[in-house]
């Protein structure tokens, strides 16, 4: 029954064998998961998870048994393999229920034959909760979010929003609070794979499509995770303290959010608690707000295609651990506001620029130090193995390695690596060097079957082994005398799982053997040998067996005491694989700076924004992989003059193709880059800092909210009009191209007069439209700027300068024959050109200045168009397009009647 789904089919149904109704059972209790039943060495689904699931992993649909007549549809994942199909389920935004078997086949048996093996989900898989290396991006964070709202929580009445977020990974936890207007930037900020909110947010459709944009899979819980009255207890009781004052004080808004994902976390890890840190306040005002649409535009972690190749952070991201590049990516996504934190991180990028040899060193370390944070998780949630008990004891080795390599310096040491560096002087070193003694170097990845610790770590051990050891030696003579006694040089003793351990002879000379049964006792006949065993064997296998599972039981011993050592001392291993991470990305830094000869910025709360020689680090990047030009660096100034405060715009003239794009980003990266606290691509920067950056550089159409590429332009330069102020930095890029060219024109116009008069940003404003230069005559603090061309032969050379002045032209009919468009267009182009121009200049753009009272939307009406732009006249349009040389009489009578048409107007 194709489609059938177990929700519709009861446990009580009549003739459903004992093990489907348990089946039916559990998948009642997990209705919005796919349920991985474990039977043997698989992982079955059953009915519509196993329609689902072998689309989505291209695996084989069978059926085994019916159910009310009908086939059951089923599939299967190997349990060795399961990891990777639970990626692949994951990824395509599934969860996944584990149901384990919860006991031994043999006890289940003891209650009768029918009965069926005890079995029970033992974890909810959601893209959020995710731990297990395989399935983790090593120099991602995999954030769970919680997010939240009290309706009139703020004290002007309007509704305050609650995020919480976590890393299950890590353990980290972060709370904040933030208001409609916020709420998508710090979502984007960010960026979790999975974001849980209450069923009633999910049906507002703004809301819903607010927390879509913010990428990750939504997970619709109860109201009741997010109560806030309760959400007190939940935190204290998770955390096993009486108060939590001792973390800080929290509103009420993150109070709910901290207490849902909790929920949320204790619902899908089943009693497994991972070991979180006490949730930590980010104040969403300590730094520098970047809206959606921003983030995405200057492709700070991800390109506009989505993909993190070519964007800022792959470009600039020379960590060699995953801490190290989690840590960066999150600081990236949140640059500071606050000049003494910066000023901490830049020291740590310049102490390693200084100390070159002492990086290098350090750096080589960190390569081989593995994942000591993530490994600590998997052992705290009980799904660790030897191989993670190996990787913090190798973390904690690389710690000890770290701390003598940064020791000896002439100056001081910067507060940051300071600091980094007393987190690793506190780690645990004696329980590493027991870890390095207990492992082996290469231990297998389960515990299961033993094997991994280390000879001379636990001398009853020791024993056990050698006596296996020798017990092997022994059964070698064993076979040895038997071999000569019987004069059988082909007698063997072997081993299988169903016989343990036996003799073996070819049937044809096996007399001996059958001749004595008091010593020789037969247990199998085969095609053509016969098997026996004696006594001897048998004691000698049972001291075998029993040495086998007395070792197995010591190794899972010696394993739990460690396993718990590590988690008692997992808050400073913790602490010491952050201060690693935090070396990684100031090392990294200088590293990146000294290669790409990038500088320190110099950052302070003025309102300066002076960039000598700026340059853009991607597009710098791929010129210089592809061998051709070397890019052209460029000055920027748009900070105060003297005796003012606040700070200038500039508008951007120049030809397509010349650089006016890049340029406005470089400028906006460098700021993104100085307040991360890394140096920047320029020759000197002085930066004011940017309170929030806003970007308005290019659009797709948002089809989800049924707005068009104009609308969200639209909808975007709003946003900025309406938010921005006089800390932050605004890069527009040709704003009003979408429409008519009046009306873009007028728009973009009063835009600028906006930005200038009433939010007073340092603003970078790109156009085609050059009759807006001549809003510098009326607007005190705005400059053009255009960038440089050359014409040879009627072709445009680019020279990527940006210099003071207006551009003459557009050169868009030059870009458009480099271009390739057929050469009858372009020259077709050039003359309706040449017309336009013409009329152009019987009423000069300039007039409008004159004609525009300044800011008379401010106090009247909008400006009606100027009449100084009228259309061009169809009839000389049409006329200038017409060839009589090419032309047949009938063809000339034609074009005479289709000129008479465009000039009649309406009222002929
Ligand atoms: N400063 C520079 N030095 C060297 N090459 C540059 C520089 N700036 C831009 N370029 C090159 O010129 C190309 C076009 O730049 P960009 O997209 O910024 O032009 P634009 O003026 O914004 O064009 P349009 O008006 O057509 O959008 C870039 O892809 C880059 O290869």
């Amino acid at each position: 029954m194709s489609g059938q789904s177990a929700q519709e089919i009861t446990p009580a149904d009549s003739k459903v064998t004992p093990m489907m109704a348990q089946f039916l059972e559990i998948k009642a209790a997990n209705p919005d998961s796919l349920l991985f039943y474990r039977m043997g060495d698989f992982y079955e689904l059953f009915f519509e998870d196993a329609e689902v699931a072998s689309a989505a992993l291209g695996i084989t649909l069978t059926k085994r048994g019916k159910h009310q007549g009908a086939d059951i549809p089923m599939c299967g994942v190997p349990v060795h393999a399961a990891d990777d199909y639970l990626n692949k389920l994951i990824a395509k935004g599934h969860r996944v229920s584990v149901c384990e078997q919860t006991e031994d086949p043999a006890e289940a048996k003891k209650r009768g034959s029918k009965s069926v093996v005890r079995r029970d989900v033992v974890r909810l898989v959601t893209p959020g909760t995710l731990t297990e290396e395989r399935l983790l991006d090593a120099g991602a964070n995999n954030y769970l979010m919680a997010l939240t709202r009290l309706k009139g929580g703020s004290l002007d009445g309007s509704a305050v929003y609650g995020l919480a977020w976590i890393d299950m990974s890590t353990g980290s936890f972060q709370v904040s609070d933030t208001d409609h207007q916020r709420l998508a930037a710090d979502l984007a900020q960010v960026s979790p794979r999975e974001l849980i909110l209450s069923d009633n947010l999910l049906q507002e459709s703004e809301l819903r499509l607010t927390a879509e944009q913010a990428g990750g899979a939504l997970s619709p819980v109860p109201r009741a995770f997010f109560d806030s009255s309760t959400a007190t207890d939940r935190l204290a009781h998770y955390f096993g303290v009486k108060t939590l004052d001792g973390f800080g004080t929290f509103s009420r808004a993150e109070l709910s959010a901290a207490a849902g994902i909790l929920a949320y976390i204790e619902k899908t890890q089943l009693g497994e608690r991972p070991p979180l840190d006490p949730p930590v306040r980010e104040a969403g005002a300590g730094r520098m707000l970047i809206d959606p649409a921003t983030r995405a535009n200057l492709e700070l972690s991800r390109t506009l295609s989505g993909e993190k190749q070519g964007s800022l952070l792959a470009t600039i991201d020379r960590t060699v651990t995953g801490g190290g590049s989690r840590l960066l990516a999150s600081r990236l996504a949140g640059p500071l506001v606050n000049v003494d934190a910066i000023q901490h991180r830049l020291d740590g990028v310049a102490f390693f620029l200084e100390n070159e040899i002492m990086r290098e060193g350090l750096r080589q370390t960190l390569k081989g130090a593995p994942d000591m944070a993530r490994a600590l998780s998997r052992i705290a949630l009980n799904r660790g193995g030897p191989r993670d008990i190996l990787s913090v004891a190798q973390g904690l080795e690389a710690a000890r390695a770290v701390l003598d390599q940064t020791s000896a310096t002439a100056g001081t040491i910067p507060a940051e690596i300071a600091a980094a560096r007393a987190s690793l002087e506190q780690a645990p070193h004696d329980l590493g060097s027991e870890l390095t003694m207990a492992l082996k170097e290469e231990p297998p990845l389960l515990k299961r079957d033993g094997g991994f610790i280390a000879t001379g770590y636990n001398a009853d051990l020791d024993e056990l082994r050698s006596l296996r050891d020798e017990s092997r030696k022994v059964i070698a003579k064993l076979q040895a005398d038997y071999s000569e006694e019987l004069g059988l040089r082909s007698l063997k003793i072997k081993h299988n799982n169903v016989l343990g351990w036996f003799i073996e002879a070819p049937s044809a000379q096996t007399e001996k053997l059958t001749g004595d049964p008091g010593r020789f006792i037969h247990r199998q006949t085969m095609a053509g040998a016969m098997r026996f065993t004696t006594t001897e064997l048998a004691d000698l296998e049972s001291k075998i067996a029993s040495a086998g599972e007395r070792s197995l039981a010591i190794e899972l011993e010696i394993f739990d005491r460690l396993a718990k050592a590590i988690i008692d001392a997992g808050e400073a291993i913790k602490a010491a694989a952050h201060g690693l991470s935090i070396l990684d990305v100031s090392a990294a830094l200088a590293k990146l700076a000294q290669e790409e000869s990038y500088v320190r910025p110099v950052v302070d709360d003025s309102r300066a924004f002076d960039i000598k020689g700026g340059r853009h680090p991607v597009v710098e990047k791929a010129l210089k992989k592809s061998g051709g030009d070397s890019f052209v660096a460029n000055d920027a100034n748009l900070g105060p003059e003297v005796d003012e405060d606040i700070g200038h715009i500039w508008l951007i003239t120049g030809p397509n193709m010349a650089g006016k794009s890049t340029f406005l980003r470089q400028n906006a990266l460098i700021a993104v880059m100085a307040q991360t606290g890394g140096y920047v691509p320029a020759a000197a920067a002085h930066i004011g800092v940017v309170d929030r950056l806003f970007s308005r550089v290019g659009a797709a159409d948002d089809l989800a909210r049924g707005r068009s590429t104009f609308m969200v332009e639209m909808v975007e330069t709003a946003a900025i009009l309406n938010q921005a102020g006089d800390r932050s930095l605004v890069i527009l890029d040709e704003i009003g191209r979408g429409t008519a060219t009046f009306d873009g024109l007028s728009i973009a116009w009063a835009t600028i007069e906006h930005l200038h008069e009433v939010n007073r940003s340092r603003a970078l404003f790109a156009t085609h439209y050059h009759e807006l230069t001549a809003l510098s005559a009326k607007l005190a603090r705005l400059s053009n700027a255009t960038v440089s061309v050359k014409e040879w032969k009627g072709d445009v050379i680019f020279l990527h300068e940006i210099v003071p002045g207006a551009a003459d032209r557009s050169y868009g009919i030059q870009v458009a024959k480099l271009a390739g468009l057929p050469v009858s267009v372009v020259e077709r182009s050039k003359q309706v050109l040449s017309q336009l121009e013409e009329q152009d200049r019987r009423s000069p753009a300039e007039s409008l200045i004159d004609e525009l009272p300044l800011f008379a939307s401010l106090t009247a009406p909008a400006p009606s168009a100027p009449a100084g732009f009228a259309e061009p006249d169809p009839v000389s349009v049409a006329l200038e397009s017409i060839n009589p040389d090419d032309m047949t009489p009938r063809e000339a009578l034609e074009a005479l009647y289709r000129l008479k048409t465009l000039r009649m107007t309406p009222d002929d």
